[in-house]
This record gives structure tokens, sequence and C-alpha cells, in this order.
């Protein structure tokens, strides 16, 4: 499938994409002439302003597909295109001032220091042999900013925790300022806080720089919020491209997922954790404290009904520290100051009258 076969409305439709591909087959070759087909074939499109994030379940081929877009592994078979050159026609310096990649499970270079390293992403501009000028220093100086790793400069690379050297790596790419940038899970080795600012850069780089921006991860959240486009390889190497609203609406997000019994559930945008199989409670309120109620509720195995037939009701209040609570069973009304004591007292009083 095509991404023009898909609804669009993001705001970089009309922009002349930076990276096609066109009837990509990717995947390796094996022994003699076999080979393994991982996914296509691919038409797809990157456009400047865009971010797109890649989802697929492990082992569907993103790493692959990350590669094959930056000319590290060959395709088994289809057209590449990087800035409406074949990117076989490329030399490597042309390739690498037009995109960067992060490939961050690759440990390298660990005995440079981070500044070292990152002064390296401005080789593309200067030649190998070639010296910064000021201006390549000041790149390095911004890429170092806006990354968060200006107080790592002097140290070894290789005495990086995880997360500081991803960040290092993302560094080098930003160094590199390319109009293509290509990262393969980013976010794997960062704690929550720092997840969120990368994705929020990344955004700002796509929108203020007009930068394409193609980044692999398994944080669905994260990337429903921030993509402008998702590509969702499912295992069966079948793209599907879209907003991430028409994959949610359509189905197509939850298709990709759908094994073990894990459902993705479209209302919360969410996976659940726990099934609802318990009694049933309609929660009536809304806001902070309704939603939370909701959840708790959810996991201590109550099923949530909208239906004011439901044989208990909880109101829920906003209130200062929380919330107040009121469930009402059989006529009978009693007040709740936390969520602990709302189930607890569920826990006693409530038995579902029989079907
Ligand atoms: N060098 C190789 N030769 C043959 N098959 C390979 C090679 N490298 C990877 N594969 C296979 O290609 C498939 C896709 O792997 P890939 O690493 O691209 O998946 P992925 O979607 O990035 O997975 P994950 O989410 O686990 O990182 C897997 O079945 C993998 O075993």
């Amino acid at each position: 499938m095509t991404e023009n076969d898909n609804l669009s409305v993001s705001p970089h439709e009309y922009a002349a994409p930076l990276l096609t591909s066109k009837d990509l087959t990717i995947g390796y070759r094996t022994s003699g002439r076999a080979t393994k087909v991982i996914a296509g074939p691919l038409s797809l499109a990157l456009r400047p302003g865009e971010l797109v994030c890649l989802l697929g379940p492990n082992g569907a081929g993103k790493s692959t597909l990350m590669r094959t877009l930056a000319g590290l592994q060959p395709p088994l078979a289809g057209r590449l295109d990087l800035g409406g050159t074949p990117l076989t026609d490329l030399g490597a310096a042309a390739r690498a001032r037009q995109l960067s990649i992060v490939l961050t499970d690759r440990v390298e270079a660990s005995g440079l220091t981070v500044l070292e390293l990152v002064r390296l992403g401005r080789h593309p501009h200067t030649g190998w042999l070639g010296s910064l000028s000021a201006h390549d220093e000041a790149q390095v100086q911004a890429a170092l900013a806006a990354t968060g790793t200006a107080a790592f400069a002097p140290r070894p690379v290789g005495e990086l925790s995880d997360g500081e050297r991803q960040k290092v790596l993302l560094a080098r790419a930003l160094a590199q300022d390319t109009p293509v940038v290509l990262l393969d899970e980013p976010t794997a080795h960062l704690d929550l806080p720092n997840r969120v600012s990368l994705m929020r850069l990344l955004h700002r780089l796509a929108r203020q720089l007009g930068k394409a921006i193609l980044l692999s991860t398994h944080e669905l959240d994260l990337a429903l919020q921030a993509a402008d486009r998702i590509w969702l390889l499912p295992a069966d190497g079948r793209l599907h491209a879209g907003t991430p609203e028409d994959l949610v609406l359509s189905g197509t997000f939850a298709a990709a997922f759908a094994r073990d019994g894990l459902a993705f559930d479209p209302a919360t945008g969410t996976f659940p954790l726990h099934a609802a199989q318990g009694p049933t409670v309609q929660v009536v309120g809304e806001g902070p404290a309704a939603f939370w109620t909701r959840r708790a509720l959810t996991r201590a195995g109550y099923t949530l009904t909208t239906s004011p037939a439901a044989p208990c009701q909880v109101a829920v209040s906003e209130a200062p520290g929380g919330g107040r609570w009121m469930s009402e069973i059989d006529g009978k009304q009693q007040v709740y100051n936390t969520v602990q004591g709302l189930l607890a007292g569920l826990r006693t009083q409530y038995h579902p009258r029989k079907p």
C-alpha cells in the first residue's frame, strides 16, 4: 500500500518529499541467491517539517527499514531517492550532508570525549581533515545545548550511562544538521522526563527548522501524541501510513498489535492491563478525580458502565487535596474522602444483584 491511499491532514502534505521509496522490498540475502523478505513493496514519502513515528511489534522490521532508508544495507528490490536523487548515485559525503541516522544500540567511539564525538557530526560539511569554523563550532554548541548534554562535553563517551550516550548520539546527528534525520529507538534508554523532552525537541526541530524526522519507537502513547504521521509495520510486513487518529479510528492500529489477548482501547488510547469482569459500577463525574477513580475501579476488577441502571453508582466531585466520593447501593449512600476508602467500602458493601 502507499501513503497516498490514506487520509491525511498533515500540514506538510504539499511539500516535496525529501526521502521517497518506490516498491521497496527490505530484507536480507541469505546463503546463495536466497532472500529473506521482511517487508514490502513499500512506497513511502518523508516530507520536510514532518515527524513520523515507525511503530511495530518486535521483529517486524523497523531497524531493517531504518538501515535500508539510510543506505546502510541494500534493498532487495525497489528504488530509494534522497533529495530527488537515487540513493545509490550519492557518495557517502553527499548522503551525510542530507541524512543523519542515530543507531543508539551501537557502542562506538568510546575513546573520544563527548565534544569530540559531537564535532564529528560536522565532518560531512568540512571534509574529514577540515578544521571546524566558528559556524561549525556554533552548530556543535547548539546541538549540545538542545540535547542537554553540554555538561558532559569533556567526558569520555565510554563512561556515559546508556541514557546519556543516547542523548549525545542525538547531539552528533543534530550537529550534522541534515534535512533528514532517522533515529532507531532513540527513547529506549531514557527515563520518562527525558523521553518527553526528546519528543518535544524532535517535534520542534521538524516544525521550526523544517526537518523530516523519522523515528522508530515502542513508545506507543508518546508516538500517538507527537507524530504527524505514523508508519505502522505489523508482523505481516504490510506497512500502513497515516495520521495517528486515522489509524486508531479505522482499527488498523489495534489490529497491528492484537495478539495474546492484548487489546487497544480507542476510547482511552491505551492497552488496558485489566479485563473488565467484575460487578458493574457507574461512575458519575468529570475531571481528574473521576478519571483516577475509573482507573482504580478497573484495576480492582469492577466493570464500568455509563448506565444509571447499574446497581452501584459512585458520584465523584473534586475537593481540596483530591476528591470526594459518594456511593449509592440499594438506595444506601456512603461518603468517602479517599479512593482507598471507596475501594474498601465497595468491597464490604457491594454484592451485585444476580441477573
Ligand atoms: N542480518 C540478518 N540476517 C537475517 N535476518 C535478520 C538479520 N538481522 C535481522 N534479521 C531479522 O529481520 C527481522 C526484523 O528485524 P528488525 O531488527 O528489523 O526488527 P525490529 O522491528 O527492529 O525489532 P525490535 O522491535 O525487536 O527492535 C527479524 O526477524 C530479525 O531476526
